[in-house]
């Protein structure tokens, strides 16, 4: 089974967890995207649901569809988010926003009463950090911002790496809200809370690409089959 093909089988399982009239929460990235054109095609046939999105690239795809699309000022509430992610360790923590959309989408599953997780078995990891942590900084102090990273007590130091657009043009990749990323390879991350408290510490760091305690459920699709880590159906959300 190809890669695209895992990722639509993880999209497909996802969309047995959405009812009729549930707010729904929808992720950003390639395997966000499958699962947002299976919710289309039942939307299609009629199947109501509101969703917000966590990017613009998100909320096209979706109005494309003939999504009804909401806003989190319109529904501070959500019943379900699902999303992709970067790398997902065996206690449901994960690294997202290889994407840039990490902050929306943060706030989307936080607001969220619960959040799936949908990947291809590659995403599957024993210890966080061989996928560099995003952290999305805000532009003022940059330079002061990452000596602050560079400082953290973690067995790695690291300053990050400015997101560029393409590698080419020369210009820094902005996030929907206009700040930057930076790209943390620390390797490895064996303790994931101390690094995202450590973070939040950090004046100039807006969010991190830590997800810890936020997902309930993860479908992953190997070439075996789906393996879901989490929450049993029944009592989820
Ligand atoms: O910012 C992007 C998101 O966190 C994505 O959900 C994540 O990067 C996974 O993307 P993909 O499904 O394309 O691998």
């Amino acid at each position: 089974m190809s890669q695209d093909a895992l990722k639509v089988a993880a999209a497909e399982q996802a969309l047995e967890y959405i009812e009729e009239g549930m707010r729904v929460g929808l992720g950003t990235g390639s395997t966000a995207a499958k699962f947002v054109e299976a919710l289309g095609r039942k939307v299609a046939q009629g199947f109501k649901v509101t969703c917000v999105a966590t990017s613009e690239v998100t909320q096209a795809q979706a109005l494309a569809l003939g999504i009804q699309m909401s806003t989190l000022d319109d529904q501070p509430y959500l019943d379900i988010t699902v999303d992709g992610a970067d790398e997902i360790d065996g206690a449901l923590r994960l690294i997202k926003g290889g994407g840039g959309a990490l902050l929306r989408e943060k706030i989307v599953a936080t607001a969220s009463g619960g959040m799936i997780v949908i990947a291809d078995a590659s995403k599957q990891v024993e210890t966080l950090g061989a996928f560099p942590l995003p952290l999305e900084v805000v532009p003022f102090g940059l330079a002061a911002t990452r000596n602050m990273i560079s400082a953290l007590a973690i067995d790695v130091g690291c300053e990050g790496d400015i997101r560029m657009r393409t590698l080419s043009d020369g210009a820094p990749f902005r996030t929907d809200s206009g700040n930057l990323i930076l790209d943390c390879h620390f390797g490895r991350i064996p303790a994931p809370e101390e690094l995202d408290e450590a973070l939040k510490l950090v004046p100039g760091v807006v969010e991190n690409g830590l997800f810890i305690g936020i997902a309930d459920l993860a479908i992953i699709a190997g070439s075996d089959g789906l393996t879901v880590i989490g929450a049993e159906e029944s009592d989820f959300p």
